[in-house]
């Protein structure tokens, strides 16, 4: 079971009259991965606390599957919520703890330990049924959390910063589950993450939030050929924003070489060796700053030093124009 979310000019304004989502409409189709994303306090969990039904709607409506859910309790919209702290009780055992899931929906004992059971073979956990949350690993005691929201059959899981504790090895691990999670099960997954790369990886419409509002929401490479503004540019990475003849342009970093005559001379300001690539910086003879993004080896061919004098440059077709405000 799956079912699409809408918003429809939902605002947020918390006591004494901050406004922390301005009127924010956005259309997220069923069964897709979708990920909210923006600098902190830009309203990403406001936004999917007023879905879940754990923060009131100031104004505007939600729909979850064609239904308005705007008034209803949590339990009765069709969603389950993941948390960045996991919240096991301590003294369940994994079993017991994804098994709880259902006992707030009057399920009887033995059949909520059978399907618990199918749960946490369903995160990879079936050996662990028996461990108490402290004897499992930071990863581990998130996937008895995401096995306890999946049990309820949710048709929209929602989940707020769900590997921001893990350490990077472990976090892309977790990425691929989530990934491979939505895809079998076919459920609507709505991420708050701050991070780029999290919502790369994962979305299939990719929302950057800004000031409460929404900057652009689309697929992540359509957010990253086309960035709709320079705070999206900025954000999302990998673009040099950069004012030359013509107005604002985003000119990704990856597309840009040190050539012989290029649109940007300059000097070399820093030089970041990354493995696959190596990152120079460049301090613009007219003030800006921007960089190149250089394969290991087209820098190696002709290295340059910092203080270099050189000359940054791209395809036209590869500039990409920004409008002039925001
Ligand atoms: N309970 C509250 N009372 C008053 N203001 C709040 C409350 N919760 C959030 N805010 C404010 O609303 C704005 C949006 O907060 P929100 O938590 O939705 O942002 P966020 O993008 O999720 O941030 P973060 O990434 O730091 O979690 C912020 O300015 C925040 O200070």
């Amino acid at each position: 079971m799956q079912a699409n979310v809408e918003l429809i000019n939902v605002t947020k304004r918390y006591g004494g009259g901050a406004l922390a989502v301005d009127s924010v409409s956005l259309a997220i189709p069923s069964g897709s991965y979708c990920c909210l994303l923006g600098p902190s306090g830009c309203g990403k969990t406001s936004t999917l606390r007023m879905i879940a039904g754990h923060e009131e709607i100031s104004e505007g409506d939600v729909l979850i599957g064609g239904r308005n859910v705007t008034g209803l309790p949590p339990v009765q919209r069709g969603t389950a919520m993941m948390f960045q702290s996991y919240a096991l009780f301590p003294h369940l055992t994994a079993l017991e703890n994804v098994a709880f899931g259902l006992r707030m929906r009057g399920v009887a004992k033995a059949e909520r330990l059978r399907q618990a059971d199918r749960f946490l073979d369903l995160v990879q956990l079936g050996g662990m049924a028996s461990r108490l949350p402290s004897q499992l690993s930071g990863g581990q005691q998130q996937r008895v959390a995401l096995a306890r929201a999946l049990i309820t059959h949710p048709k929209v899981l929602l989940l707020d910063e769900p590997l921001s504790a893990l350490d990077p090895f472990l976090r892309t691990q977790m990425r691929e589950e989530l990934k491979r999670l939505q895809r079998e099960l076919g459920i609507t997954f709505v991420h708050v993450t701050h991070g780029q790369d999290e919502a790369m990886a994962l979305s299939d419409i990719a929302v950057v939030m800004q000031g409460g509002r929404i900057a652009q929401a689309a697929p992540p490479r359509e957010i990253f050929e086309k960035p709709a503004t320079a705070f999206v540019a900025r954000f999302i990475g990998g673009h040099n924003v950069l004012a030359l003849p013509g107005g604002r342009f985003a000119v990704r970093t990856d597309r840009c070489r040190l050539l012989p005559a290029g649109q940007l001379p300059g000097l070399v300001s820093a030089i970041e060796y990354q493995g696959a690539a190596v990152r120079v910086v460049v301090a613009a003879n007219d003030g800006q700053t921007a960089e190149a993004l250089l394969p290991d080896a087209v820098f190696h061919a002709a290295p340059v030093e910092p203080g270099a004098a050189v000359t940054l440059g791209w395809d036209a077709a590869d500039a990409h124009p920004l409008p002039d405000a925001a």
